[in-house]
């Protein structure tokens, strides 16, 4: 796993001098961005057989998540064009025969029920929930990478988790406790 994140590394470094793919431009911004990625695993109380992460970008977390969790098929959802053909390089340079690339935006593509669900800064909590709902059932574990201000998008939602590193808030629902 260390060499796969060291050559995702390497290679973001490259292609984000040529094209603008993520803020992270140092190799120590983004370890910063995969140990985010990564933070929350612990949290997990079982190894999901499908999961989707929606508006991955330049890899963050899924492709981090899906290098650290083989036995997991990552769907990856991004509509950028040079950002998802970049996840497409990864994929096939580092042989990730556990992830598929879907460039299109989450309401544009058929849905299929998942186990987990992660997004990191892409939109609002329930913009997300409602856009995914058709991926989501009871059992169904989503994951949010958010800020210090997470509980003001829940309005009505009142079983959740939130992990707490830093700034961030690692944000835990159930699919039976928002569909
Ligand atoms: C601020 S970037 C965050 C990227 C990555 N998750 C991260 O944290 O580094 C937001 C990403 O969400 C994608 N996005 C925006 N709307 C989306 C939608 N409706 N479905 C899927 N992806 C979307 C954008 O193309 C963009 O790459």
């Amino acid at each position: 796993m260390q060499d796969k994140l060291e050559l995702f590394s390497q290679k973001l470094l490259e292609w984000n001098a040529i094209h603008n793919l993520t803020g992270a431009k140092t190799p120590q911004e983004v370890q910063n961005n995969i140990n985010d990625s990564l933070y929350p695993l612990q949290f997990l109380d079982s190894t999901p057989q499908k999961a989707l992460d929606i508006g991955t970008g330049a890899g963050f977390p899924g492709l981090v998540l899906a290098i650290a969790m083989p036995q997991t098929h990552w769907i990856l959802v991004e509509p950028r064009k040079k950002r998802a053909s970049f996840l497409h390089y990864i994929k096939t340079a580092l042989k990730l025969d556990n992830v598929t690339v879907i460039p299109s935006r989450i309401e544009e593509i058929a849905p299929t029920k998942v186990d987990l669900i992660t997004s990191r800064a892409v939109m609002p909590t329930k913009d997300l929930l409602q856009l995914a709902k058709d991926f989501i059932d009871k059992e169904t574990t989503i994951l949010l990478y958010k800020g210090e201000e997470v509980t003001r998008e829940l309005d009505d939602i009142t079983n959740y988790q939130i992990k707490q590193n830093g700034k961030r808030r690692y944000l835990f629902l159930k699919g039976k406790d928002v569909i």
